[in-house]
């Protein structure tokens, strides 16, 4: 519901929105550059200011004062009329005041779109529009992220998503000023509210009718300080019954030109004044500095509407278009999915085939759309995504509350699967609390609680077969989720390690033309540098010959370095790592990129810790390559024998020759005395929580048994510090790629 909220203000105005924030980001340079042209005097009173104009301007009509203090004189000389701008201190001429032509027209754009009362109308709605997509953006970032303590930690999702949230949650205070403050204006236009312009002052029906004082001397004002004056018109020569009409910071009234008394002074109600604190602080008039935030503030509009649309478009295609539901009322099996980004939708889909293959009766629905009343069901099937810090995604964000309205039932058995990132501290704990909640609820596991660590297919496909053993039928779980489009690669070189054992390893150089070969000069000099845009620690998706599924690798290389290079370990019976070990040098390949942002150095000169073993050397190594800036790079990583499988052994000794990489630990299990990395890391505490005292990070990267083994030496390690795994997780100081 709260996304709908957001998504369709969003796409209805997303080109008013546009048009709005620039004209309003361009506007509010206005009163900025208007208060560095303008000095401000120390106290000094109305009626000295007006005696030094009329000393200037014989023929002066009317003194103005901006909120931006710049003093406007409005004149007639034999020749016509004028208007300048003034000094304050002298009343002498500083220019003629011509607003600029193209301020003009930009301020009605902003206001009226160039269209009158339709114009207003629709500039109303575009800030309502924007206070309604302030509101419901900010309470949807606090939900997906966890919370309002957790606002300002790292962000997570796709590339659009992430621009737009991070750059919403900048820009958001002001642009909530903006909408508020503008909605109210327009309001005001309307008359829907009162602006309190309508309390004027009574015209004095008498005055003294005494000969004109000068200026300089009329009591009410030289007791007016310039500090509150808006307006000072002139009375008209020769009128003695005229007066000078005064407007101030605090009321309105007139002054006797002969005695020089304040005659029916009015002062301004609580409306009025409500009504220009709120013009000051939408326009900056007065307030430059705060007029600029809102301006560049406004100035992310567009950038905002762009990545708004993008991401919504990105949901609509990815949306599941499910046909060859079984109705509800008549199935025998229900797919409840709980899902943000939709792509567990694309599991279910094949688990709904799969089944209705099988001959079974299935209905696929949200978790949000449980249909507990009409379904006669029993055997139920949760795939479900976690969110926020280990919260429900928004499809199943009722869910919990749903099924505690279903009358316990111990006849109806449930498998749930959780989807989720082993990055995040609480790996799929929703799928987690919705497991339990079955339980407590007197249903029975048909199965027990499966985890899938970033939408593995090879996890999905061995959970398939646990679940056709369960139903005692065959059910082939082949999921392959829609890849960005492959390229060709070709193999320029193989570095092989531990050749004489049952598990070697290959370092694979691959380019994106043959460098040799009957290709042209022309087309291998430039082919070679056509590799997709690429970092160290993304990820290589390769679809080995015969399957359906793609097999991924860490990137030991940035696309910069003009070849994509990945280390891969034999498996035994591993159809893609021995397809790979078996690749001869100019054989041709196809790779796609998924990138992996989240497993990146931090920039900056603080420490960067490297703890890897085995193959998890590779992305480490392409960090300790591109670390041309030569930031402080500690590497612990752990081998079995140094004689055969010191993987990057002469690069890893020229990077410590040239600073690259500031220390090297390597850790051997199979020698006398071996050790495993985490015992170095233990060996070396003092110096690790130096490095982390000094705000250190930490990335590791190798198989989750490594890596369990070294979160719980880093818990020992920190524990002295008051720290932990989980404490630098959370500040995104602790981050891992585990296979
Ligand atoms: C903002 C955000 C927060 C996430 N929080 C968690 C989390 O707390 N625990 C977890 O295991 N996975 C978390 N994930 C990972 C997702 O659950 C995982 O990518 C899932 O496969 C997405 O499924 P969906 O595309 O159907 O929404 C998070 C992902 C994002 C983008």
């Amino acid at each position: 519901m709260l996304r709908k909220i957001h998504s369709l203000p969003g796409l209805v105005a997303a080109v008013l929105i546009t048009v709005v924030g620039i004209t309003g980001a361009i506007l509010s340079a206005d009163p900025a550059a208007e208060r560095m042209g303008t000095s401000i005097p120390a106290r000094r009173n109305v009626a000295e200011l007006a005696d030094r104009v009329l000393a200037h301007y014989p023929g002066a009509e009317q003194i103005q004062r901006t909120p931006s203090g710049a003093l406007i004189v409005y004149y007639q000389t034999g020749s016509g009329a004028g208007v300048d701008q003034v000094d304050p201190s002298s009343g002498n001429r500083i220019r003629s005041y011509v607003p600029s032509a193209f301020m003009r027209w930009v301020k009605q754009l902003h206001r009226s779109l160039l269209l009158d009362t339709t114009g207003r109308i629709a500039t109303a709605a575009t800030a309502i529009a924007m206070l309604v997509l302030c509101v419901s953006g900010l309470l949807l970032l606090i939900k997906r992220i966890g919370g309002w303590h957790a606002l300002a930690r790292p962000l997570h999702g796709s590339k659009s998503q992430r621009w737009h949230a991070e750059i919403g949650r900048i820009a958001v205070t002001g642009l909530l000023m903006s909408s508020i403050t503008g909605t109210y204006m327009s309001a005001a236009t309307f008359s829907l509210v009162s602006d309190g312009m309508q309390n004027e002052p009574d015209f004095p029906s008498t005055t003294s009718g005494g000969p004109p004082a000068p200026v300089g001397r009329l009591s009410a004002l030289v007791a007016t300080d310039l500090a509150d004056l808006r307006e000072l018109v002139f009375p008209e020569p020769g009128d003695a019954a005229a007066v000078y009409t005064l407007r101030t910071a605090q009321g309105d009234g007139y002054v006797d030109q002969s005695s020089g008394a304040l005659l029916g002074f009015r002062a301004h109600g609580g409306t009025r004044d409500l009504y220009e604190l709120i013009y000051r602080l939408h326009t900056g008039e007065g307030l430059w500095w705060f007029g600029l935030i809102l301006g560049i503030c406004a100035l992310t509009s567009p950038w905002m509407a762009v990545t708004g649309v993008i991401v919504w478009w990105q949901r609509q295609r990815a949306k599941p278009r499910f046909s060859g539901n079984s109705p509800a009322r008549s199935a025998e099996v229900l797919i409840l999915v709980g899902s943000e980004n939709n792509s567990t939708w694309g599991f279910a889909r094949v688990l709904h085939d799969a089944l209705r293959q099988a001959g079974r009766r299935v209905y696929t629905a949200p978790m949000n759309q449980a249909p507990f009343q009409e379904s006669p069901a029993r055997l139920l099937f949760i795939l479900t995504a976690t969110y926020g810090d280990g919260g429900a995604p928004s499809s199943a964000d009722q869910f919990l509350t749903l099924l505690s309205r279903r009358p316990p039932d111990p006849a109806t058995q449930f498998a749930v699967l959780g989807f989720g990132d082993s990055q995040f501290s609480k790996f799929c704990q929703f799928a987690k609390d919705v497991d339990a909640a079955f339980r407590a609820h007197g249903c029975q596991p048909a199965l027990e609680l499966v985890t899938i660590n970033r939408q593995s297919s090879q996890e999905f496909a061995r959970w398939g077969v646990a679940v056709g053993d369960m139903l005692g039928v065959e059910l082939k779980l082949e999921h392959a989720p829609v890849h960005p489009q492959p390229f060709p690669l070709y193999l320029q070189e193989r570095i092989d390690y531990g050749r004489e054992e049952s598990e070697p390893t290959v370092v694979l150089r691959f380019v994106a033309a043959p460098s040799s070969g009957s290709a042209g000069l022309l087309d291998r000099l430039f082919k070679r540098h056509r590799l997709p845009h690429f970092e160290a620690g993304d990820l290589a998706g390769i679809i080995p010959p015969g399957s359906a599924m793609p097999r991924f690798y860490s990137l030991a290389s940035d696309s910069r370095n003009g070849v994509l290079e990945i280390c891969v370990r034999k498996q035994p019976g591993g159809v893609c790592s021995t397809y790979l070990h078996g690749l001869e040098v100019g054989e041709r390949i196809e790779v796609f990129i998924q990138p992996n942002p989240q497993f990146r150095p931090a920039s900056g000169a603080s420490p960067v810790i490297l703890i890897g073993a085995g193959t998890g050397i590779g992305p480490l190594a392409g960090f300790i390559r591109n670390n041309t800036g030569k930031y402080p790079m500690y590497l612990y990583w752990g081998g079995r024998d140094p004689e055969s499988d010191f993987l990057y052994e002469p690069e890893l000794k020229n990077y410590l020759a040239d600073s690259r990489l500031t220390q090297l630990h390597t850790a051997f299990s199979r020698i006398d005395n071996g050790v495993r990395v985490q015992t170095r890391l233990t060996e070396d505490a003092e110096n690790m929580r130096e490095l982390i005292g000094s705000g250190g990070q930490i990335l590791v990267c190798g198989s989750s048994a490594m890596a369990h083994s070294v979160r719980m030496a880093l818990d020992e390690i920190l524990a002295p510090m008051s720290l932990s795994v989980q404490t630098l997780r959370t500040t995104g100081r602790y981050r891992e790629d585990v296979f």
